[in-house]
Order: C-alpha cells, then structure tokens, then sequence
C-alpha cells in the first residue's frame, strides 16, 4: 500500500518524465523506472501497439539483471490483450492492467504485478497514470513529424481523424532556428501549435538553448505577429524597476518620473510580451504579476485608473520553478498560471547533428560582418561536434566567433581551437563550478540550479557543495547527489542513507545521468 503523502510524488515524479522533449519510448521507460522507484513491484510494464495493432513498444519494469532475458508469461500476455481489446481494466490477485487509451480507444496498456497486496487507492493512482502515458502517446502522434503514423491509422480508419498540423516545410518559417535534430524538430513542431492559441507557454531549458529565440518564434507564427514582440529580464531588475517598466508610471510617481509613461505591457497590447528569467522575481511581486495574468488588468505606478490589455504572456526560466514553488519561494497559483503549455529546450548536447549546421551558420554570420571567407576543415567539426557546450547555443556561437577571429588561416582547423591549446574559460568556468572551487558567478551558473538539473556525462556533476544542502525541499536529483557525496560515492552506502535498495540507487543514477564519481 502507497503511503498518501508518496502518492503525489509518484504523481509528480511521472508527469516530469512524460513532459520532456524525448522520443515516445524513452519517455515510457523514465516512467516506467520511476514507478519501480516508488512502488515495491514484482514485474510491470508498458506495451503500446502501433497503427495495425502490432506490439511497437514494449517497456519492462527493470527488476531483475536483465530485463530483455524475461518474457510474459501467458497469463500476462492474455490479460494484456484481453485490455487492450475491450479498453476495460482487469485485476488480479497481486496484479493490475490499465488501459492506455487514445481517444478513447485502447492503444495499449500499464501491467503491474505488485510484490505485496495493494490498495484501492494504489489502483486510482495508476489509473491516473495510465492517463498521463495515453495523454503522451496521442501528443506523441500529433507531434510525430513525418505525420506517418497518424496518416496510416487514418487511412486505416482506426482514430478519428485529427486537426492536419502544419506540415513541416512550414517550420522554414522560423528562419532565425537551425537545427534538424529530432529533439529540435519536436520542439518546433510544438512550437507551431501553440503558436495558434493563446496559451499561456512556459520555457525552460539552461541557459542558451534558445527559450527567447522560440518565444520571437511563437509570436512570429501567431495571428499577433502584426503587433510587438516585447521582451523584458526580470531578473535584471530591482522590484520598483520592475514595476515601474511593467506596469508603467504616471508623471510624479516617484523621484525622477517627470514625464507619465507607458509600460511593456500597454506596449506588447495585441501582442506578445516575454518575461525571461520568471523564476527571479519576488513574492511580493509575483502577487502583482498574478492578478495581470488574471484579470489583464493593472494601474501604473501612481496610478488610479485601471487599465485593460490583451496580451500573450510567454515566460522563461532555467531555475526548477517545482523546488522553488516546494520551497514555498514561487507562487503555486502563479506557477499554474504560466505553466500552461511547457516547452522544454533541450540542451545542445541532446540535438544529434545540430552542432556542425549551428556552426556553419553561425561561421557564415562572422564571414558576411567582417568581410572574410573563412571554412572549416573536417577536423575543426569533428571538434565541434564533441564538445559538451554547457553554455549551448549562446557558447557555440562565441567559440566560432573566437576562432574564426583567432584562426591562423581562412580553413579552421582543430589546432585552432582555445581547447586545443588549453585555453578554453569555458571549460575552466564549468569544472570550478562541477568542484563547488569556484566562486561569485562560477556557483550562479551551478546546473544544480537549472530546471534540468545536470550536464549529463559528458560535462560531469557537481558535488561539492551538495552535501551541504539541506535535504528538504530538494529535488530527487539532488538528494542523490547529495547521499552519494556523503557516502563517498558508493553506491551501497547511499541507498542506507536514501532508505533504497542499491539497485534502486543504481536504476536512479542512470535516470538522471549522473556518472559516478571514481577518484
Ligand atoms: N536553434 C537556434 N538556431 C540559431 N540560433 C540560436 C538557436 N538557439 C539559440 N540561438 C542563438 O543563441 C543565442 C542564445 O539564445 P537565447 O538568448 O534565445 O537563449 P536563452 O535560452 O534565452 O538564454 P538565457 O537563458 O541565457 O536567456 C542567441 O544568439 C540566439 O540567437
């Protein structure tokens, strides 16, 4: 039996794996290991059948040393068919399978066999998640972007027929975006339909993956387009600053408000406004911010008269808005209001491809500004192509503009590179802060702090410091790291620490690719 208060974690937990930016079947299998996390299971899984009804994904519960070695045993098999066919649920003594539906229609189904007997509530908790995973296959379907499997299971007459997307050549539209990776063209594809609505989108993604140049995207592909784009970094100012270019100010307001002046949001009125860096603002502030969301409505500083605007509001941040909401520092209300349609950049690191076409592009920009004709040797790509970028998009860009400036021929090749000569800050900046040895600016840009969490293997994880983090109000990532530092890395020891079975331990680490240290 799930205790009441784990129930919204596991509820929790699920939706943040089945929100990101990755294809169908990873997304299953982050599912799938978080329920193994919570829950004492037996076996499980997820089987979604494709368009003709064959089994197209199959994602085990990883119990035991290897998942591929087992195989259902008939009754499981007959049981999951049974669900997928009549869309109706089934128990048994220890066990539980759900139908996975698509509108309306059973595509597949959850199967759980539970080590010890579970409850009602248990059984409403992964209804709820078979919920979420239909919800995930049928965006995965509207978004998949050849159109394939929604063409073929129209043609098949097997789902009603959905709203046609915009085709993907549309997406040339955004002509400011490079990138042909699946996880980009995900994101792009996402980008165009909520560009036609007037939802609420929140981007997150570290710093420099782009979330202001998909925000200019959305509005360039909305019905507001016509009308201003408005920006403004929340972050880099003081409250009445804040206010005061948000809301505007009447003559007098304060010391030095000589003249009565309109605000961003009177200026982005049939348009779109952008507040970057949402996660830095006040509570105090956030209250003001909360009741324009609301209602449309605010005064100008000094101010009487009420004034009404139509705006789109798109925000972004790299900060987890869900620690800080837990931490009590972000509004609930206003973390509901803004996280409407969440888009989630990925880092560059995650866009197969991407890298050499951002820097082609990006060495065109530098040969038109400075009347050169410099090219890359296929040793310079092959750089490029596996540095880790932690600073993203935003890096790459400063890197071809250094080498290209720096390059002692028109061909750049590899030796050109400040890392092939040590002399990458990049690379210095990120290991002070992945040691916790850096200090000031160096721990601002600690990824613990970014909403996804980590680098991924190839930049390392930061310890450090993360023991010396209180355990409450953490994420799951962090509790990790922070009982791996206490147990000098062992594993073992980390799972006494966390309650968890090592394997538990083990499955998380690999979830949240965080490598294990060995010095
Ligand atoms: N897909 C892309 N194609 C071309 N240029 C890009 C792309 N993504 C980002 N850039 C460029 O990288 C730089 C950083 O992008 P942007 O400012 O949108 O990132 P950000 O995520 O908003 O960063 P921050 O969180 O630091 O504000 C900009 O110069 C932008 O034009």
């Amino acid at each position: 039996m799930i205790k009441p208060e784990a129930r919204l974690h596991i509820l929790y937990d699920i939706s943040k794996e089945l929100i990101s930016s990755f294809p169908l079947d990873n997304l299953l299998k982050a599912a799938m290991n978080a329920l193994v996390e919570h829950l004492r299971l037996r076996d499980g899984g997820i089987v979604i059948h494709g368009s003709g009804g064959e089994p197209w994904i199959n994602v085990r519960a990883p119990i035991g040393d290897d998942v591929r070695s087992r195989s259902l045993t008939i009754e499981q098999a007959d049981a999951i068919d049974r669900v997928i066919a009549s869309g109706e649920k089934h128990f048994g003594k220890n066990s539980v399978v759900l139908p996975v539906k698509v509108n309306r229609k059973a595509i597949g189904a959850l199967w759980i066999d539970f080590a010890q007997k579970s409850g009602d509530q248990d059984e409403t908790l992964l209804a709820m998640i078979a919920v979420l995973i239909g919800l995930t296959c049928q965006r995965d379907r509207e978004l998949c972007s050849d159109g394939g499997a929604v063409a073929e299971e129209q043609q098949a007459g097997q789902i009603p027929k959905i709203k046609p997307k915009p085709h993907p050549t549309q997406l040339d539209k955004i002509d400011w975006i490079v990138g042909e990776s699946p996880a980009i063209k995900r994101v792009l594809a996402t980008t165009n339909i909520v560009a036609a609505t007037n939802s609420a989108v929140l981007l997150r993604g570290e710093s420099g993956t782009g979330k202001e140049c998909f925000a200019r995207a959305i509005h360039a592909l909305s019905i507001r387009k016509s009308k201003a784009f408005i920006k403004l970094n929340c972050a880099a100012l003081s409250e009445t600053v804040l206010e005061s270019e948000l809301f505007g100010h009447e003559k007098g307001a304060f010391t030095g408000a000589l003249l009565q002046r309109a605000g961003r949001f009177e200026l982005a009125n049939g348009g779109t406004l952008l507040l970057d860096e949402i996660g830095d603002v006040s509570p105090q502030f956030q209250a003001k911010l909360l009741r324009v969301l609301q209602e449309g409505e605010f005064e100008r500083l000094g101010g009487t008269k009420t004034l009404k605007v139509d705006v789109r509001v798109i925000c972004a941040t790299n900060k987890n808005l869900e620690v800080a909401v837990l931490r009590g520092e972000f509004r609930a209300d206003l973390y509901y209001r803004i996280n409407v349609v969440p888009i989630i950049l990925p880092p560059l690191r995650q866009r197969d491809g991407d890298i050499s076409l951002l820097a082609q592009v990006f060495l065109e920009q530098f040969n038109k500004a400075n009347d050169r004709n410099c090219d890359f040797a296929p040793s310079a790509i092959d750089i490029l192509s596996k540095c880790a970028f932690p600073g993203n998009v935003r890096e790459l860009d400063n890197c071809v503009q250094r080498t290209a400036t720096l390059a002692s021929s028109n061909t750049i090749t590899s030796s050109d590179f400040a890392c092939q000569q040590d002399q990458c800050s990049s690379a210095l900046l990120w290991k002070d802060a992945r040691d916790g040895t850096g200090n000031g600016p160096v721990h601002s840009l600690n990824p613990r702090d970014t909403m996804l969490g980590g680098l991924g293997a190839n930049v390392g994880t930061p310890s450090g410091a993360a023991a010396t983090i209180e355990a409450a109000g953490l994420t799951e990532r962090d509790r990790l790291i922070n009982a791996m530092v206490k147990a000098g890395w062992v594993q073992a020891k980390a799972a006494r620490i966390l309650g968890k079975t090592p394997r538990q331990v083990g499955y998380a680490l690999r979830r949240h690719r965080i490598d294990v240290k060995k010095d």
